[in-house]
């Protein structure tokens, strides 16, 4: 309470009073404030007919004005923007003038007032656990305080779900129940907000729209709706006052941690872990950003892309596309999508928790989990653009087999060395290679630098075990993983943590349709795919890492699997199949294996692989000494049919003896 007194004694408080002015365009001078050198803090400014408050967050800033994934924005997206701005700002002055001028002639006691709520949430959470010591029970009343709290609480304790790194095991799996907690606001409201966003009347833009909202979620709720032109849609309408409740308990939730860091020993990269996930936040609450977002991910996912490889580029977008139906996204309609209203095609799906229905549509599951997975590690491993939250309620199942995504709001971007580093913590992981995993977390940032890297691998190889892990859950592996790391003072980037947020949702989607499902079992053909056709070095690195050890010898279980799923695939290509569908995940072009062969060969014969040589010759006389002596010869002998097996062809193993 102290610190937002002195906060407001230095009128650091700038959000609740009208402190800044300038006299130009809206645009202009929110990007002036997002490059100013106000800290944290929550800055508002007035100019006649503007008012607004913002949390001072540049990324934020830099996605709506200057730069959208990097680009530019598109001269749509900047009209939209300010429409969306002008409606927002200009209303402080219109219909909504009242509520919102005495919302910041009172806001320093409104942020005194909330303050006190969230004072008195904390204190008794705080004495309630001096009573209770089951850390179950205690994780269970968290999550239910952070409920109490409303929307910036429940998002962030969803979001701290995925950081182990920050709060016990227990802890994250208590909150990764957070979903869809708030009841829905009442329908007149977002009438009012679609009015006020829009510009218009209801009934002029929807022939009819539902009495009552089809789903509610945390920060909106979904109504179905008909154009005039007859077209089904749902229109996502988001909580009113939603950036301004964001913004006030961001701040005030700065400020008291800032507090805690100078009193406690918390954890240095606590807040920066904070800071990013209201970022994060913060752009799900813009529903035009979210729109991109879903026209992105449809051109880049809802139709199979074969990426042309360019070798050594970082740029991965520049794909060509066929028409596939395995994958869904809305169509956005533009002209009724604001920042606070987003109008899309409705699509009627069956939720993949829905058994029976699914049952009932006779739909085959295992397709189902299938797409799903190959669409998910297409954006992870290979594009770099992914849902970070694919659960259940963001993904269905529609009549013709497809799978339907909803749901923009958090997307993640990760560059391709991240991605790369991905790839080798998977086969890293598989090899149980403890020392390449150690090495992949530091080169990462998990661990800080001066880490005792041996110390960390010995660990590593401890937790690897009785050599079950393989078929763990993606989510028991990470636990065992973090439980290992935990003394190592790890972290996970932010990036990291929502890639790792999107395989545990899609790990639990998947064990909706199938209990047995493994994320890391499954994805393992996808990752040989990947290595096989992108004959970059580094992949390249990685193959020979799957196949041949540090000490030079040869993993032969390994090439016989990677020879297993060649052929598989060779036969799917000449037609040879008979199953109904083929699995996409294993799916690669044969082209690839020639080139990925010819490049194994090449380092086999190079002066770098003079000890593979080594192995492969004692390997192929240890062989040879099996043909001899061992009853396969006798057997081969006997038995044409097995030498038609080896060798393809029917011969005279007479030769061999
Ligand atoms: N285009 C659509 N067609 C049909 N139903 C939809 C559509 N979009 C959303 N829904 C329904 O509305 C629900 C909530 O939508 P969505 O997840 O986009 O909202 P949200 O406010 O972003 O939720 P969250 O709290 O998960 O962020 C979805 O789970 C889905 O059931």
């Amino acid at each position: 309470m102290r610190s937002i007194i002195s906060c407001l004694k230095r009128r650091r408080l700038a959000v609740l009073s009208p402190t800044l002015r300038f006299g130009c365009s809206i645009e202009t001078a929110l990007c002036e404030y997002s490059s100013s050198s106000f800290p944290e803090v929550i800055l508002t400014g007035k100019h006649d007919n503007f008012v607004g408050s913002y949390l001072s967050a540049p990324k934020y800033f830099s996605t709506g004005f200057s730069s959208v994934h990097g680009e530019r924005p598109t001269a749509e997206y900047a009209k939209l923007r300010k429409e969306s701005l002008e409606s927002e700002f200009g209303h402080a002055l219109t219909y909504k003038s009242k509520s919102l001028s005495s919302l910041y002639r009172f806001g320093p006691f409104l942020a005194l007032y909330r303050a006190t709520i969230i004072s008195f949430y904390v204190l008794k959470l705080t004495i309630w656990r001096l009573f209770v010591h089951d850390i179950r029970r205690r994780a269970v009343k968290f999550r239910e305080t952070l409920i109490r709290l409303g929307p910036f609480y429940i998002k962030l304790g969803q979001a701290l779900s995925t950081r182990p790194d920050i709060l016990p095991k227990v802890y994250c799996q208590e909150l990764a129940k957070l979903q869809d907690q708030i009841p829905p606001f009442p329908t007149h409201v977002a009438r009012r907000s679609i009015e006020s966003q829009l510009g218009v009347g209801v009934s002029q833009v929807f022939a009819d729209i539902s009495k009552e909202p089809i789903a509610a979620a945390s920060l909106g709720q979904v109504y179905k709706a008909h154009l005039h032109s007859g077209e089904l849609v749902a229109v996502k309408v988001q909580r009113p006052h939603m950036s301004h409740l964001l913004t006030l308990d961001a701040m005030l939730f700065h400020m008291i941690g800032g507090q805690l860091k100078r009193f406690a020993k918390a954890r240095k990269d606590l807040l920066v872990a904070v800071n990013e996930m209201v970022r994060h936040m913060f752009e799900e609450i813009d529903y035009i950003l979210e729109a991109q977002n879903a026209e992105r991910f449809a051109s880049l996912y809802a139709c199979s892309h074969k990426e042309k490889i360019v070798p050594g580029s970082a740029a991965t977008d520049n794909v060509a596309c066929q028409k596939n139906d395995g994958i869904k996204v809305p169509k956005i309609y533009w002209n009724f999508t604001r920042k606070e209203v987003l109008t899309m095609e409705w699509i009627d799906g069956i939720k993949l928790t829905n058994e029976s229905r699914l049952r009932k549509a006779n739909l085959n599951r295992r397709r189902l989990i299938d797409h799903g997975l190959y669409c998910s590690l297409r954006q992870l491993l290979e594009v770099g653009f992914f849902h970070a939250d694919p659960h259940p309620g963001n993904l269905v199942a529609t009549e013709d087999g497809a799978l339907a995504y909803f749901d923009f709001g958090m997307m993640g971007d990760i560059p391709r060395h991240y991605r790369v580093g991905l790839i080798k913590v998977l086969v890293h992981f598989v090899n149980r290679d403890s020392m390449g995993l150690a090495n992949d977390f530091l080169s990462l940032g998990f661990l800080p630098d001066g880490v005792d890297i041996q110390s960390v691998s010995d660990a590593l190889q401890a937790s690897f075990g009785d050599g079950t892990r393989q078929s763990q859950d993606f989510q028991g592996i990470m636990n065992q993983l973090y439980d290992v790391m935990y003394e190592f003072n790890f972290s996970l980037p932010p990036d990291y943590a929502l890639v790792i947020r999107a395989l545990g949702s899609l790990e639990g989607t998947a064990k909706a349709l199938d209990p047995d499902f493994k994320v890391v079992e499954s994805a393992y053909p996808f990752v040989i795919g990947r290595l096989l056709v992108d004959p970059t070095p580094d992949m390249r690195r990685i193959l020979r890492e799957l196949l041949i050890r540090n000490d030079g010898t040869i993993r032969w279980n390994r090439l016989e699997r990677l020879i297993a799923a060649i052929s598989q695939q060779a036969s799917e290509t000449e037609g040879e199949t008979q199953e109904s569908y083929s699995n996409p995940l294993g799916s690669f072009d044969i082209r690839a294996v020639v080139s990925a062969t010819e490049d194994l060969l090449q380092f086999i014969l190079s002066d770098k692989g003079s000890r593979v040589r080594v192995f492969l010759v004692r390997d192929i006389v240890k062989a040879a000494d099996v043909f001899y002596q061992d009853e396969v010869l006798n057997d081969l002998l006997d038995e044409k049919l097995r030498a038609r097996r080896l060798f393809g062809y029917e011969m005279d193993c007479g030769f061999l003896v």
